[in-house]
C-alpha cells in the first residue's frame, strides 16, 4: 500500500515536470525566440512590424489577401500590389530590407534580383525546404481555406480536422495507395526483366535498382513517390500557365501575335511543328519568356547558421531564420519597343529559379510552350473577350482568378 502511494506521487511528480517543461518551451517557442530574432533582425539594419503573439502578420497578410481577391485590375497595372498585396505593402513601409512574420517564425523578403542568385548559388547555407511538395499542396490547400483555419494550420503546423483538411487528407493518402501500387507493379516487371524504360519512372527505378545493386543504397519507395510527385507538380500547371499569361498577353500586343504567327508560319508552312523548326522561333521564345517573367511569384529558402553571413553588401543573415526568397516583383508587361523593355533586361530574370537546385524541367517546359503555341497560331487569331477580368492569383504559379476568356478566329 505504502509503495502504492509512493509510486502515485512519482508518477504525479513526473507529469508536474513534463507540464513545466511543455510550458516552458512552448513560452519559449511562442515568444522568447520570436523576440530574440526580431532582436537580432533589428540589429542587421532589416525593419518589420513588431512581433504579436502566435498570429505575427499572418491576420494582416490574410485580411490584405481577401481584400485584393475581391478585386480586379487593369491589364496595364503593375501585378505586384494585386499578387503579394501584404509583402507589397511591408516593402513600401519598412524598405527592401524588410521582413515578416509567418506566426513565430520571421521571413526576410529578398526582392533584389543579385541578392536571390546569390541565395540560390549557396545551397548548403541557405536550404530548400526539405518537401517543396508538402509546401505546394499546403499553399494550395492554404488559398482555398477560410482564413481562422489557414492561420491555424500555419501557426500550430498541426492538423485541424476541417471538412477541406479532411478531404485533402483523404485524397493524399488515395494518391499514395496508388502510387505505390503502380511503384509495386514495376519493381515485379523489373524482376522478370520486363521493365519499361521510356518514362521518368521507369527511368528513375532502373537507376535507382543500379545504384542499389552496386553501392547498396538508394531511395526507398516512398521517395520514388514523393520524386514523381514533385515532376508531376512542378511540370503540370506551370507550363499552361505559362501558356496562358502568353496568349492574354499576345491579346493586349496584337502586333507581337502577328510577328509571332508570321514567324511560325515562315518556319513551318503548312508542315506539322517539329523540334529543329521550334528551335528556330526567337520571337515565340522571346516572348514567352517575357510572359515567364511573372509565373512563379516566389520560393522560401530557410537558413539555419549559427553563424551569421553578409548578404551582398546589405545585411547580414544568421540564426535560425527563414529567407522568404520573392520573385515576383516585376511586371507583366513588354513596351512596344522591344520585348524586354519593362522587365529590366535580364538582371531580374529568375523565373526558373537558379543555382543548382534551378528548375529541372525548364528546357522541356519551353519545347512544350513553343510546341503548344506553334500550333494553335498557324489555325487562330485570338483576343480577350470582353467579359475578361484580368486578377492574376497566386496558387503557386500566377493563376487568372477568374479564367481566360478567349475569342479565337479561325485563320
Ligand atoms: C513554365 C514552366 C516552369 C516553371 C516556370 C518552373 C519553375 C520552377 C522554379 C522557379 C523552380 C525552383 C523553385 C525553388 O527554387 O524554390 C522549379 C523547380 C523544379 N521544377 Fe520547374 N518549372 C517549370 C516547369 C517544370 C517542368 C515541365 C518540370 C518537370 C517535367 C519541372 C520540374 C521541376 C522540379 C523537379 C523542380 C525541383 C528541382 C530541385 O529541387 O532540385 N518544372 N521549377
Amino acid at each position: 500500500m505504502k509503495l502504492k502511494i509512493e509510486r502515485g506521487r512519482g508518477n504525479s511528480g513526473k507529469r508536474n515536470r513534463r507540464k513545466r517543461l511543455g510550458i516552458v518551451s512552448r513560452v519559449n517557442w511562442e515568444w522568447l525566440k520570436p523576440k530574440k530574432l526580431e532582436k537580432s533582425l533589428r540589429g542587421h539594419g532589416l525593419a518589420g512590424n513588431p512581433y504579436r503573439l502566435l498570429i505575427g502578420d499572418l491576420g494582416d497578410y490574410s485580411a490584405f489577401a481577401s481584400h485584393t481577391k475581391s478585386k480586379t485590375i487593369s491589364l496595364s497595372d503593375d501585378i505586384a500590389p494585386h499578387v503579394l498585396p501584404y509583402v507589397h505593402h511591408v516593402i513600401q513601409k519598412y524598405g527592401k530590407n524588410s521582413f515578416m512574420w509567418f506566426g513565430p517564425n520571421p521571413r526576410v523578403n529578398i526582392v533584389e534580383p543579385d541578392l536571390m542568385k546569390e541565395i540560390m548559388s549557396k545551397p548548403n547555407l541557405f536550404q530548400k525546404p526539405p518537401d517543396p511538395l508538402g509546401e505546394i499542396i499546403t499553399a494550395i490547400a492554404n488559398s482555398f481555406q477560410s482564413f481562422p483555419d489557414s492561420v491555424r494550420r500555419l501557426v500550430n503546423c498541426r492538423f485541424i480536422p476541417t471538412k477541406a483538411n479532411k478531404r485533402m487528407k483523404e485524397v493524399i493518402s488515395e494518391l499514395q495507395v496508388l502510387l505505390r501500387g503502380v511503384v509495386r507493379k514495376r519493381e515485379k516487371a523489373m524482376e522478370m526483366g520486363e521493365a519499361r524504360k521510356d518514362d521518368l519512372l521507369g527511368i528513375l527505378m532502373e537507376s535507382n535498382f543500379k545504384e542499389i545493386r552496386e553501392n547498396g543504397i538508394g531511395l526507398s519507395i516512398e521517395e520514388v513517390i514523393a520524386e514523381c510527385k514533385l515532376f508531376y507538380f512542378g511540370g503540370s500547371g506551370t507550363t499552361s500557365s505559362l501558356l496562358v499569361w502568353t496568349m492574354i498577353l499576345l491579346c493586349k500586343y496584337p502586333h507581337w501575335q502577328g510577328r509571332a504567327r508570321e514567324e511560325v508560319l515562315q518556319v513551318f508552312g503548312k508542315e506539322d511543328p517539329d523540334l529543329d523548326g521550334l528551335n528556330r522561333l526567337k520571337v515565340v521564345r522571346s516572348l514567352s519568356l517575357t510572359a515567364l517573367n511573372s509565373n512563379v511569384t516566389d520560393s522560401t529558402r530557410g537558413s539555419q547558421n549559427s553563424k551569421s553571413y553578409e548578404l551582398g553588401r546589405s545585411y547580414k543573415l544568421g540564426g535560425q531564420r527563414k529567407v522568404y526568397n520573392k520573385t515576383c516583383f516585376t511586371n507583366l508587361d513588354i513596351k512596344s519597343n522591344g520585348v524586354f523593355g519593362a522587365t529590366n533586361g535580364k538582371v531580374s530574370y529568375l523565373p526558373f529559379g537558379g543555382g543548382p537546385r534551378v528548375c529541372i524541367g525548364q528546357k522541356f517546359s519551353m519545347i512544350e510552350a513553343k510546341m503548344a503555341i506553334a500550333t494553335i497560331f498557324r489555325r487562330f487569331s485570338f483576343e480577350l473577350s470582353p467579359s475578361y477580368a484580368h486578377a492574376p492569383f497566386p496558387l503557386f504559379t500566377l493563376q487568372p482568378q477568374h479564367g481566360a476568356q478567349l475569342i479565337l478566329h479561325k485563320l
